[in-house]
């Protein structure tokens, strides 16, 4: 079994969201990296990273992508930092993946005041801005294939990426 599809990009770039839309038009299931360690551990990620810290996570999350990729055959969404891995970005080679790219400013308003996203605390904008200029190089040397998604509701997203992989089979 292999993804037909792995989406990566920012926090609020919509992956899970998107990766919902896609798996139903293809009526396959999705999968989230992020909601495998919370289920295997019982704890929330900001628990996690609370407790345990950040480090531990990626742990958790090296473990919870290499699972995913070898035993997953629909959507699979990862958590926003689980391409820093290297180990991670050696195992989706060969694997068709999608880089949601989002500006600052959608970015911002799409993950709110929410207090799930433990990376966001403390100033918001700042901090998005900091991980979209470190990340999105990694995010675009690991990706087969790049959609926007500023201005663009997640039907419009899925769509686009639907016919790049409908295309590309
Ligand atoms: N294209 C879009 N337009 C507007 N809102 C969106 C879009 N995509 C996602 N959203 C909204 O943005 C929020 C964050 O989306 P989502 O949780 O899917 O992002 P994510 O990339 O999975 O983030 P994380 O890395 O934190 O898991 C949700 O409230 C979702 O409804
Ligand atoms: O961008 C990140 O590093 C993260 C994104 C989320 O998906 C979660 O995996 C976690 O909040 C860390
Ligand atoms: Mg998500």
């Amino acid at each position: 079994m292999r993804p037909t599809v792995v989406l990566i990009g920012p926090m609020g770039s919509g992956k899970t969201t998107v990766g919902r839309v896609l798996a139903q038009a293809w009526n396959v299931t999705a999968r989230d990296t992020d909601h495998d360690v919370e289920a295997s551990q019982g704890r929330s990620i900001s628990d996690i990273f609370v407790e345990s810290g950040e480090e531990h996570f990626r742990r958790l999350e090296r473990d919870a992508v290499r699972r995913a990729l070898a035993e997953h055959g629909g959507v699979l969404a990862l958590g926003g930092g689980a391409v820093l891995d290297e180990e991670t970005r050696a195992l989706l080679a060969g694997h068709q993946v999608v880089f949601l790219r989002v500006g600052l400013s959608d970015a911002v308003k799409r993950v709110g005041l929410a207090t799930s996203r433990p990376l966001l605390l403390g100033n918001i904008r700042s901090r998005v801005k900091a991980l979209l200029d470190e990340r999105t190089p990694i995010y675009e040397a690991v990706a087969t294939f790049s959609v926007d998604t500023d201005g663009r509701n997640p039907d419009e997203v899925a769509d686009e990426i639907r016919r790049h992989i409908e295309e590309n089979r």
